[in-house]
């Protein structure tokens, strides 16, 4: 469904987008993420037809954005950052308005209109003027307005920002049942959104790719130490006997203790379990154990290590770019 290659955007000398590559299949939701100012709204405007890249090649429903723009367009369903809306509009009037933007009229419009305001739930606000609704419904609008002519690919920049988190969750559930008819390019700084509503995520930082995978796949393989949360009841020096076994980085013992359990944290390498070593070593030094709690990266980890180790490649996972 997009096709990226070698794309680069140059804004009066400054690289904003530096050469990047990637796809996106049919069907799938991708997240897009990156720090502020990574360069993933010049993305986004370029592959929606809103601006020209300085060179590179990127096809979006198999036209090619620099020279088929109009084509580009009709299949693409574009919210930008902050959308802007005419607040001296009445709700179904904007959309309306848009919709025949959009090449539609007659009874498909209507009818089209009626759905995108029910699944975006804005029908009650149908009469409202724009300027009177607030963030989260004018958010609600915009996202109608990128539905209403069943882009096959919707590419939202920010969609849930400035939700409150009932909103989110809402944004969250109309993303997934948008799933089977259209293909999702979407930007957030969410990162617990992203991990449960997308299939994918790119990474992107000072205008390159760093990172191309799943979300279990990043969080799976980050080199960051995994954490191995234990409540034992036993006497003795605990944390050193736990820091001997293999694969453990350091034992802390934590000062919050409810006597007799004594509650530690074990950073561990990754890709290493040791639960099965801490129970051997427990069973042989009669500790009894209530508590074992294994606690994997976030995509929050994965975020900030990338964007910490930016400008050393060399630094970065083998899964990341
Ligand atoms: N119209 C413009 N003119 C000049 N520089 C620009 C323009 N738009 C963006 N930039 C610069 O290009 C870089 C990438 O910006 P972009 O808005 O694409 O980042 P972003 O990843 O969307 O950031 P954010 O998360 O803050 O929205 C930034 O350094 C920004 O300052």
């Amino acid at each position: 469904m997009i096709d990226v290659q070698e794309l680069t955007k140059q804004y009066a000398g400054r690289t904003a987008v530096n050469s990047i590559s990637f796809q996106v299949e049919p069907g799938e939701i991708v997240g897009f993420l990156g720090p502020n100012g990574a360069g993933k709204s010049t993305t986004m405007r370029i592959l929606s037809g809103y601006m020209p890249a300085t060179s590179g090649r990127a096809l979006v429903a198999g036209f090619d954005v620099f020279h088929q723009s109009i084509q580009v367009r009709q299949s693409v369903g574009y919210m930008p950052e902050n959308a802007p809306l005419y607040t001296d509009m009445r709700v179904k009037e904007y959309l309306y308005f848009r919709a025949e933007l959009k090449g539609l009229s007659g009874t498909a419009m209507r009818r089209r209109i009626g759905e995108v305001m029910e699944l975006t739930g804005v029908t009650d606000m149908r009469k409202r003027l724009i300027g009177n609704l607030s963030k989260g419904y004018r958010q609600r609008v915009a996202l109608a307005d990128a539905l209403v002519h069943k882009p096959k690919l919707l590419i939202l920049d920010e969609p849930t920002n400035g939700l409150d988190p009932v909103q989110i969750r809402h944004v969250r559930d109309l993303l997934r049942s948008l799933k089977s008819k259209h293909t999702v390019l979407l930007s957030t700084h969410i990162l617990h959104e992203v991990e449960q509503t997308c299939d994918r995520v790119v990474m992107i930082h000072q205008g390159r790719i760093r990172a191309n995978d799943t979300p279990a796949n990043l969080t799976r393989q980050l080199r960051s130490t995994t954490l191995l949360h234990l409540e034992i009841d036993g006497t003795g020096n605990l944390a050193e006997k736990l820091s001997a076994i293999p694969a453990v980085r350091k034992a802390t013992e934590e000062e919050l203790q409810i006597h007799p359990w004594r509650r530690f944290t074990l950073r561990v390498e990754p890709d290493h379990d040791v639960r099965d070593e801490v129970l051997d070593l427990a069973l042989k030094q009669k500790w009894r154990i209530r508590e074992m709690h294994l606690q994997l990266p976030t995509l929050e980890d994965v975020f900030v290590e990338l964007s910490m180790n930016a400008g050393t490649p060399t630094d970065i996972p083998t899964h990341v770019l």
